[in-house]
């Protein structure tokens, strides 16, 4: 349901409820009222009738009594004589009615009826007719008969006018002096009877009407309407039923209402002693009608203001709730779509007001938020620059405007030249520093016109990228020809030639970058990127610091050593894997004194696959850390093997990758396996290069510690290819140098080769470590290194490494046994 209809559903009630309800106590407190009021109206009306018709049957009552005492009555009552009575006595006696009748002009009658009902003497006001002197059949004489009292009043139509009128009639009694004793009691000689015109009662009964529609009525004990405004009704007789509702009432001068006139009507009742019922009555309809009409006026105002609250909630409602929060729910919407530009046009300083500033600073938070969103999702954190997702997105863009235009462009894929050392020497802190330096100095040296035109003027400023670790790209829209990209990689190399200042530290680098040519190097960016790289890694394989543009049969070569890393996969579970040994001798008597595992890979179809090969591809893929695992227990196996042969134990040493320190308890395997195998730990020794022991952490030092109090030897490799003092490497708990056989090689010749040889070996006694000559050849270099002190010689001039049945033969040959003796016989 819509808010605004849910906002007619509460408001009308609040408004529509008090209204009805103030309505309802209203019409029911005129209803009280206007009966209360008609009640009072009709019982004080029913009161002045009452004792209007009271007063006039007393009146008549009394004048009666006065009139019967009137000595001419008498005596025309006693004359028993006809002719006498009619000629002598009843002239005065008619005259004496007439005087009476103009002291009480409503005495219509006054007449003399005798004890049979014959109408005696009638002395009767002009106009009324006399339609019959026999009486006594007449309903008043019936009753006057049957009645034992002196006095009877009776309400009774007059037949003679056909009105009603009030017959009172007084028995006279006489003793007839003539004819009867004097004792004898009176006997009933005749009534005197007055006919009382009551037109004045009923002239105020029309004029006194019970508002507009009720009327005073009166009734005679058996129901016949006697009196009642509208003369059609007067001699009606009420139903029995309701007369029988109405007779308690007067008697009780009670109210209520009874169905009367065709509806239902409120009703007042007296009673005049027991001969007429007065009824005083109001319909309902008009009682309550201004009640109703009340009602219907408030019910009117309620649907008015119903139909107001309704304009009021349509316009002002409207504008002030819905439209704003219909406004809000609209922003909402697009801040959901994502359109966080938006303003939302609501002022008021209401509470809408204030959700719709918190909802435009939302979106401006939102804004905001999504720009940084943005920018991290397509740029590299740690130099700004696009990182591989929005490279993607350029490098797609590029080449599709390349293909339209028909142009060539470049790809230079750039990876650091020993950034690892830099890592491991100076920790990755001055790692970071040196990479957004060089970001810095590569975005520098790109041209304007190698920026791309793209659609936003903030894209198309970069098209460097930094795809992850020392890796860069650089692409080169709208290219002249193939070499222009080769004077880009030029201008990139010369760059990076001036020393990087890391942390007071000045840190030589150099780039290896490989170049590909859309269209011909590649058709997608795919391909494109795969040749880059290759050419890159040719790059670094003819001597780093160079460029080399692809060329298909480095495609090639890249293949051959994807395959054979396959190949490296599976070759540690098929037993393809194989420890090769070579000897170490005492550089002063030539002595066999240790020996080196070196791993040999022996291809099922390719032969024998020299470890120059395939270990920087076990280092790459991590594959070296089960091949290095299984050199120890391998080379820990073959010397039990040896001990349990007889053979004269000397230690070997297994080489140990940095991958194996991050990744492999290096220490807890070589407890195990010493254990498992019952070596003496004395005759294990591990050699690390220098680069992997500089990149050490805690871990590995910690490590090299257990190994060291294990009791197994630990040697540096290729010493004098890092950039580490031998101060630093007094932090390890290392035994042995062996000085890199790249220093050894040219001994001879080179001073400086032969300088930092001497010195080595000098500083290297200093710290009480033994020193190993590696690579030496020639008896020359011997001669060199002996004289220098140097403890121990390793080379093919003593023996190229050999699988292990071909040592075993050595160490038993006189050369194993005793070098020196060998050395006569065989160099
Ligand atoms: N992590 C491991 N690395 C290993 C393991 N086995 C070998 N290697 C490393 O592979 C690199 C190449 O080794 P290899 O081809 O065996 O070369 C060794 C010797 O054959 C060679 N050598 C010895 N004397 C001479 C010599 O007089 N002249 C000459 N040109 N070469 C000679 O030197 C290599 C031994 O060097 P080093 O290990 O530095 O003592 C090599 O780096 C091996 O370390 C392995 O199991 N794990």
């Amino acid at each position: 349901m819509k808010l605004q209809s849910k906002l007619a559903m509460i408001l009308i009630p609040l408004v529509a409820l008090p209204l009805l309800a103030v309505g309802w106590l209203a019409y029911v407190q005129l209803q009280d009222t206007s009966e209360g009021k008609t009640r009072v109206e009709m019982d004080t009306k029913l009161s002045q009738l009452s004792r209007q018709l009271e007063t006039i049957r007393q009146t008549a009552l009394a004048n009666l009594e006065l009139f019967s005492e009137a000595a001419l009555l008498t005596q025309y009552l006693q004359t028993g004589d006809d002719l006498e009575r009619y000629s002598l006595v009843q002239p005065p006696l008619l005259r004496l009615f007439a005087s009476y009748q103009r002291a009480y002009p409503q005495y219509q009658e006054i007449r003399v009826l005798l004890p049979d009902g014959y109408e005696d003497a009638r002395m009767a006001v002009p106009g009324v007719p006399n339609r019959t002197e026999e009486e006594n059949q007449t309903p008043f004489f019936i009753s006057l008969a049957a009645g034992q009292e002196k006095v009877h009043s009776a309400f009774l139509e007059n037949p003679d006018t056909g009105k009603i009128s009030l017959y009172a009639s007084k028995q006279i009694e006489l003793v007839d002096w003539v004819k009867e004793s004097v004792t004898a009691p009176p006997r009933l000689r005749g009534y005197l009877s007055l006919t009382v015109d009551l037109s004045t009662v009923e002239k105020q009964l029309a004029a006194n009407r019970i508002g507009q529609s009720g009327a005073l009525f009166a009734v005679d004990p058996s129901g016949t309407i006697l009196f009642h405004p509208d003369p059609g009704r007067i001699g009606s007789t009420l139903s029995g039923p309701l007369l029988a509702q109405l007779t308690p009432l007067a008697r009780q001068q009670g109210f209520a209402t009874l169905g009367l006139e065709g509806g239902p009507c409120l009703v007042g009742g007296r009673m005049l002693d027991e001969e007429l019922l007065l009824f005083a009555m109001l319909p309902h309809a008009e009682l309550l009608g201004a009640s109703h009409r009340l009602g219907l006026n408030i019910a009117l105002i309620t649907l008015a203001a119903v139909l107001v609250t309704f304009g009021l909630h349509l316009s002002g409602i409207r504008a002030l709730l819905v439209r704003p929060i219909q406004k809000l729910g609209k922003a909402a919407q697009e801040i959901g779509k994502g359109n966080l530009e938006l303003s939302i046009d609501i002022s008021t300083r209401d509470e809408i007001g204030q959700l719709a500033a918190t909802f435009q600073e939302m979106s401006r938070n939102l804004a905001e938020s999504h720009q940084r969103i943005q920018f991290l999702a397509y740029h590299d954190p740690l130099t700004g620059l696009p990182n591989r997702r929005m490279f993607q997105e350029l490098l797609n863009y590029s080449l599709a405007h390349a293909r339209r235009a028909g142009h060539q462009m470049a790809l230079l894929f750039l990876d650091l030249d020993n950034f690892k050392r830099v890592n491991d020497t100076l920790g990755h802190h001055a790692g970071d520093r040196l990479l957004e330096e060089l970001a810095t100095r590569l975005s520098g040296c790109l041209r304007k016109e190698d920026t791309l035109a793209l659609d936003s003027e903030s894209d198309c400023r970069q098209t460097v990228a930094r795809l992850g670790g020392d890796e860069f790209t650089i692409l080169l829209p709208n290219l002249k020809n193939p070499f222009a990209a080769a004077s880009v990689a030029k201008r990139v190399l010369e760059a990076l030639s001036p020393p990087f200042c890391i942390d007071s530290h000045e840190v030589f680098t150099s780039a290896s970058i490989g170049i590909t040519i859309f269209p011909g190097d590649g058709e997608d960016a795919a391909t494109l990127v795969k040749h880059a790289d290759i050419a890159m890694y040719h790059a670094k394989q003819q001597g780093k610091n160079n460029y080399q543009y692809y060329a298909a049969s480095m495609n090639a070569a890249a293949l051959e050593r994807l395959n054979l890393e396959n190949q490296l996969r599976r070759a540690l579970s098929r037993g393809e894997l194989q420890l090769y040994y070579q000897p170490l001798v005492d550089a002063a008597t030539l002595n066999t004194v240790s020996a080196e595992a070196l791993m040999r890979w022996r291809h099922p179809e390719l032969g024998m696959i020299s470890p120059a090969q395939f270990i920087p591809i076990a280092e790459e893929s991590g594959l070296i850390v089960a091949m290095g695992a299984w050199a120890v227990k391998e080379a820990c196996r073959q010397l039990r093997h040896w001990q349990h042969l007889g053979l004269r134990p000397v230690p070997v040493a297994v080489n140990l990758s940095s991958l194996q320190f991050r990744h492999q308890k290096i220490d807890e395997l070589v407890a195990t396996t010493l254990q498992e195998t019952g070596l003496d730990p004395s005759l294990l020794q591990v050699e690390l290069t220098e680069s992997a022991i500089m990149q050490a952490e805690e871990p590995s030092v910690q490590m090299l510690v257990n190994l060291k109090e294990l009791g197994v030897g630990i040697a540096i490799d290729d010493f004098g290819t890092g950039y580490s003092s031998l101060s630093y490497l007094r932090r390890f708990p290392i035994d042995t140098l062996k000085i890199d056989r790249s220093f050894i090689k040219d001994i001879l010749q080179d001073a400086d080769d032969a300088t930092i040889t001497r010195a080595i070996i000098s500083m290297a006694h200093s710290l009480e470590l033994t020193v190993t000559a590696e690579g030496v050849e020639t008896e020359g270099q011997l001669e060199f290194l002996r004289d220098n002190g140097c403890d121990k010689i390793q080379g093919y001039l003593v023996s190229a490494p050999v699988p292990a049945a071909e040592f075993v033969r050595f160490m038993q040959s006189p050369r194993g046994e005793n070098h020196s003796a060998a050395r006569e016989a065989s160099f």
